[in-house]
């Protein structure tokens, strides 16, 4: 046995061996693509062919072959050459035998495993045997390759006294290699270097719900992804039908991450961020704190309940209608009266509309009653059926039962008196104000559109609403109770109901969010990850709450806690930390694994030189480190930064507002003015210290005071 630093040869002769197994499996791949495509364009000749029930049954049978084999090409498309490589890890066991492991099982034609695909319980040992309890695994080896051809071995021994004389044990740690690469554009996957604490996680039953905490940088984001892919492996049937959804707070981040799941084989993952998760609306546009705290509360959700049940801003406000000689008249308060009638039953609005008519039509027949003398003596059945017929009854129905939009009922919101009697007393004066003027700017006027908080109003609103009734075509019953319609592949329309829903920054989520995302998770199992100490959300007990609602009757729970920061340099992590001090346990915060020996530079300099400085750094930066590097304003401040940077032409550099830079990490950080981004939030230092743990290895602050940096 060689050991530690062995001879370069040792290293290059282990090397060689892993290449001739990696080519089998390649070669191997490419012989099964031969026969999957040959087997693809027979079925096609057979299917146009087909006249017959035979030849129709071979077809079909066929059609299933086409099936597998476009699930091989699609698999094999996402083996992109970009990632680490097919084969990543090998076993040898205390019986001499030897396990490849990698992102997908291949066989050979005698049907003997050539790779065991990660998440089979065969490759468990990969991740779960440590020194302690082996699992029978003398010696782990991960196996670095480009595409097909391999770069490099890092061998871990776990019972030294059952190595055999002529096994070689090579490299220095194949975690702190990965761990050193410079970041690219999109997140990449983890699957070679997984760790213990995180296998757990990722392997846990797919029931109930899995709660995964832990500081930045402990790979929670990863572990979802991976835990995702794991799950979709072991229980496709349980969960593939109605599908996965990942939640995550920004299409900046959703496209950061978009890479990992296909890395791994899966494509029928859905990713959506906060803003995207209602069909239809879209935005990835912010409020500032304190609004989006007001609209995130459950005290909308009260008010939106109330706005719903008061008389549309322009539904008439008397009916007149002449029946039989007489006019019958329905004054404002009569008609406020009919109102609260059709509401005391609890129906969606836009579902009410016989109930509606109905209701009114009793009010008018009432009313007729009372006029009753010798002269005019109408029937109470013959005058609701007449009446109900009636072209000018309908006319107005519609204008006074509308059927609402949830943009509608927001756009009404945004005049002040209309917000303040839903209101009631759950907003001061103040705070009306601001929201009123929040929803004319979005709804009213032209280019802007819903905030991201918003979407969950909308959402909110187009449950309390209900659907609009289809269009009647001739023939057809009344649309008002129609069930929805399958979209095609066998979905109802708006379909979003998904088995599993995996939830990132949890932290994040306002107790209106909970509900949306809780909407589309009634039956589901979920796996949420987040980290309280960056969390931006003030009211954490009525978030807690909705949370738990939204989970439904998901009520088994399992908690994983990571507390190995793999992002930072321990430097550039114990400067972050220095800012959350007086918030965070010391249990809330990790432990940083990799030290650069490179200190954090923080530079006090007038605001006037903020886009010189920054400019400098950046360029800096660029040259000191091989992947990305971003430069981290307060939100209001990006618009200014986009133009510092303008001339410099490297697309490795990113500007981000601090709100948008969650779950996203760059080699080199610019964080700019940190006081900025303190008074931003309404939790204060948690966003500063969000932004300053994106820095993989070098972080610079430009500032022009220093009272967040606490001693
Ligand atoms: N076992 C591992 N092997 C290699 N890299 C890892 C491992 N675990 C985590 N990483 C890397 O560490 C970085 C941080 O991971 P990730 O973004 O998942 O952390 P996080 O806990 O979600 O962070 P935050 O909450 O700060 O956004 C990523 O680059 C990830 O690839």
């Amino acid at each position: 046995m060689s050991q530690d630093t062995p001879h370069p040869s040792a290293r290059d002769a282990e090397i060689a061996i892993e290449q001739r197994q990696v080519s089998r499996v390649y070669e191997r791949l490419d012989q099964l693509r031969g026969q999957a495509e040959a087997m693809r364009d027979r079925g096609y000749e057979m299917g146009h062919g087909a006249t017959n029930e035979a030849v129709f049954e071979q077809a079909s049978m066929l059609f299933e072959r086409d099936m597998m084999v476009f699930h091989a090409n699609q698999l094999l498309q996402a083996l992109d050459s970009e990632y680490e490589g097919l084969v990543f890890g090998r076993l040898d066991d205390i019986q001499r035998e030897t396990t490849y492991v990698g992102r997908l099982g291949v066989r050979d034609a005698e049907f003997n495993n050539l790779v065991t695909d990660w998440r089979a319980p065969a490759a468990a040992p990969f991740y779960q045997a440590r020194p302690e309890e082996p699992m029978d695994v003398v010696r782990r080896r991960v196996i670095r390759c480009t595409a097909a051809k391999v770069q490099d071995v890092d061998d871990d021994v776990l019972i030294p006294s059952s190595v055999p004389d002529d096994m070689r044990v090579v490299g220095e740690g194949a975690l702190m290699a990965a761990l050193g690469k410079a970041r690219g554009e999109k997140m990449r996957d983890i699957v070679a270097t997984i760790q213990r604490e995180q296998d757990e996680a990722i392997r846990a039953p797919w029931r109930g719900v899995t709660e995964i905490t832990g500081g930045p940088g402990t790979g929670k984001t990863a572990v979802a992804l991976h835990r995702a892919a794991y799950l979709l492996y072991r229980n496709r049937r349980q969960l593939g039908g109605a599908g996965v959804l990942v939640i995550g707070p920004s299409p900046v981040f959703t496209d950061y991450i978009s890479r990992v799941l296909p890395s791994m084989g899966e494509t029928n993952v859905e990713l959506r961020s906060l803003g995207e998760v209602l069909d239809g609306s879209s935005s990835t546009r912010h409020d500032p704190a304190s609004l989006a705290a007001l609209k995130g509360s459950l005290r909308m959700r009260r008010v939106l309940k109330r706005a719903l049940r008061a008389a549309p801003p322009d539904a008439p406000t008397e009916m007149r209608i002449v029946y039989a000689g007489e006019v019958l008249k329905l004054d404002a308060t009569e008609l406020a009266k009919v109102r609260k009638r059709i509401h005391s039953k609890i129906t969606q609005p836009n579902r009410s509309r016989v109930r509606a008519a109905e209701i009114l039509l009793e009010a008018l027949w009432d009313k007729a009653e009372s006029y009753v003398d010798d002269r005019f003596a109408p029937k109470r059945e013959q005058l609701i059926t007449d009446l109900g017929e009636r072209i000018d009854f309908h006319r107005f129905l519609v204008t006074w039962w509308q059927i609402l939009t949830p943009e509608q009922v927001l756009t009404w919101l945004s005049d002040r008196k209309n917000l303040a009697s839903a209101a009631g007393k759950a907003f001061t004066g103040a705070e009306i104000n601001a929201l009123a003027d929040s929803f004319r700017q979005a709804f009213d006027e032209p280019g802007r559109g819903p905030s991201v908080a918003d979407i969950a109003l909308l959402d909110e609103l187009r449950v309390l609403l209900g659907p609009p009734p289809k269009r009647r075509r001739r023939g057809q019953q009344s649309p008002l109770n129609a069930p929805e319609e399958p979209a095609a592949g066998g979905r109802p329309a708006n379909y979003d109901e998904y088995s599993h829903i995996v939830v990132d920054e949890a932290q994040d989520l306002s107790p209106m969010q909970w509900r949306m995302v809780g909407r589309r998770g009634r039956y589901a199992s979920w796996t949420v990850v987040g980290d309280p100490v960056q969390s931006s959300w003030p009211d954490e007990t009525e978030a807690a709450q909705a949370r738990e609602s939204a989970f439904g009757a998901s009520t088994k729970r399992r908690r994983f806690a990571l507390r190995t920061n793999y992002r930072n340099s321990a430097e550039i992590f114990a400067f972050a930390a220095r800012v959350v001090r007086d918030i965070a346990t010391p249990d809330e915060l990790p432990n940083a694994v990799r030290s650069t020996e490179v200190e954090p530079r923080c530079e006090l300099v007038r605001p006037a030189e903020f886009a010189a400085r920054t400019v400098e750094a950046a360029r800096e930066h660029l040259a000191e480190v091989d992947g990305t590097v971003g430069v981290i304003t307060a939100m209001d401040r990006v618009p200014d930064a986009e133009k510092w940077v303008a001339a410099i032409s490297d697309d490795r550099l990113r500007v981000v507002g601090s709100l948008e830079a969650k779950g996203l990490e760059y080699d080199a950080v610019v964080v700019v003015e940190p006081t900025e981004l303190i008074t931003e939030t309404t939790t204060g230092p948690r966003a500063l210290y969000v932004a300053l743990t994106r820095a993989t290895q070098r972080l610079t602050v430009i500032c022009s005071e220093q009272t967040w940096l606490k001693a």
